[in-house]
C-alpha cells in the first residue's frame, strides 16, 4: 500500500494509511539545515511492521536529525512523516511511540520506579504498577527500582532510558544508541530484548555505532553519509554474494578450472576464496566439494563467509567521499 499525504489524514474516520499494513514509520524528501550545515539532505525510508531497521553512519551522518524529524522533536526544511499511519505531530501516533535519545540526564534525586512514573504520566498514558515493575525487570533494575537515579552508572541509566521508552508497550520504538554504555553482557540484553519486540510485531528504529550488533539484529538498514542515504536494503541485499574459504592440497590445473568456474576465485598459498554469486543455488558448494574430491585434491576445510556488514559500510563511504570530491 502506498503512503498517503499528511494533509489527507486529518479528521477522525480512519485513513487507508491506519489500517494493519501502514508501515511502522514512513518518511520522504527530508531536509534540515542548521546555519551553513546541512544535516538532512533528501532522506527517505520505511520501517515496516515487525521489522529492525538499522541507520548506520559516520559521526555526524545526520542519524540523530532524521530521528528528531520522525519524532517531531525538529523541525524539517522539507519533507513529509508518517508515524504510524498518522503525521508525526499527532499525539495518537507519539503515544504509541517510544523513544530512547542518544543523550538524557533524569533527576537525580527521584528513584528509578519514579522516573518511570513520571514518564508514564508525562506521556499522558495509564500503565499499571506490576506491568511499570516488569519493565524495570526486563531492562534488568528489578533489584534498583528504589534507588535514586543521581547513585546510578551510565549502563544503568541507559537501562532505565530503555524502561521508560518500552514502559507503555510502544508499537514503535526508536533507540538512539542504546546501548553506548552498556557492558557486553547488557548489550547481549538489549539484543535479546530487540528480537522480543520483533516477536511482538513491534517496528524498531535502531541507530548505532555498534556495526557487529546491528548486522545480529536488524532486517535492514539505511546507511547516512553527510545527510544523505548513501546505502540502503535488507543485509543480503547489502552484504551481496557470500564466500566460500577452502583449504586445499594437491590442487592441480583441471580443479583451478573448476574451482574458477564457481565463482571469482584468489589464491593465497594452499586457501583459496571463491566469490559465489549472489544467486547460487544450495547444491553448489557440495558439488564443487564432490568435484575437487574425484579430481583427487586433498579438501582440509571448507568455510562458507559472507563480507562483514563493517567492511561494506566502509566501502560504501569510500565510495560516497570519492563521488563527493570528484
Ligand atoms: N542543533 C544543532 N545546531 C547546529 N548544527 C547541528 C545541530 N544538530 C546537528 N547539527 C549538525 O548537523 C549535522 C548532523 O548531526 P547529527 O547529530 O544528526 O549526526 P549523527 O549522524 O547523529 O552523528 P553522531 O554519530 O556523531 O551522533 C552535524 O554536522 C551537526 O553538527
Amino acid at each position: 500500500m502506498g503512503p498517503v499525504s499528511a494533509g489527507a489524514l486529518s479528521g477522525g474516520a480512519p485513513s487507508p494509511a491506519e489500517l494493519p499494513e501502514s508501515p511502522a514509520v514512513w518518511c520522504s524528501g527530508l531536509r534540515k539545515r542548521y546555519r551553513r550545515q546541512t544535516a538532512v539532505d533528501d532522506v527517505s525510508f520505511t520501517v515496516r511492521r515487525g521489522e529492525v531497521l538499522g541507520l548506520l553512519g559516520p559521526n555526524g551522518a545526520g542519524k540523530t536529525s532524521t530521528i528528531k524529524i520522525l519524532l517531531g522533536l525538529v523541525r524539517a526544511d522539507a519533507g513529509e512523516v508518517l508515524l504510524l499511519g498518522r503525521p508525526a505531530r499527532d499525539p495518537l501516533a507519539r503515544a504509541r511511540v517510544g523513544y530512547l535519545p542518544e543523550l538524557f540526564r533524569y533527576q537525580p534525586w527521584l528513584t528509578a520506579a519514579e522516573v518511570l512514573a513520571l514518564h508514564v504520566r508525562l506521556a499522558g498514558a495509564t500503565v499499571p504498577d506490576p506491568q511499570r515493575r516488569e519493565c524495570l525487570a526486563t531492562v534488568g533494575l528489578a533489584d534498583r527500582a528504589g534507588d535514586r537515579v543521581g547513585g546510578f552508572s551510565k549502563g544503568m541509566q541507559q537501562r532505565l532510558g530503555l524502561a521508560v521508552a518500552l514502559v507503555a508497550r510502544p508499537e514503535l520504538v526508536v533507540l538512539d544508541e542504546p546501548t553506548s554504555a552498556l557492558d557486553p553482557l547488557g548489550r547481549a540484553d538489549v539484543r535479546d530484548l530487540l528480537l522480543g519486540l520483533k516477536e511482538r510485531n513491534v517496528a524498531v528504529l535502531l541507530n548505532s555505532h555498534l556495526i557487529g550488533e546491528v548486522e545480529r539484529v536488524c532486517d535492514r538498514v539505511v546507511i547516512l553519509d553527510k545527510g544523505r542515504v548513501a546505502a540502503a536494503g535488507t543485509l543480503g541485499e547489502l552484504l551481496g554474494g557470500r564466500e566460500l574459504r577452502l583449504r586445499l592440497g594437491g590442487v592441480g590445473e583441471a580443479a583451478t578450472a573448476r574451482l574458477a568456474s564457481a565463482g571469482t576465485l584468489h589464491r593465497s598459498g594452499d586457501t583459496f576464496t571463491v566469490t559465489l554469486p549472489a544467486d547460487h543455488d544450495a547444491d553448489l558448494v557440495p558439488r564443487l566439494v564432490a568435484d575437487l574430491v574425484a579430481a583427487g585434491v586433498r579438501v582440509h576445510a571448507v568455510e562458507p563467509s559472507r563480507v562483514s556488514l563493517e567492511q561494506r559500510l566502509l566501502d560504501i563511504l569510500r565510495a560516497s567521499s570519492e563521488g563527493a570530491t570528484r
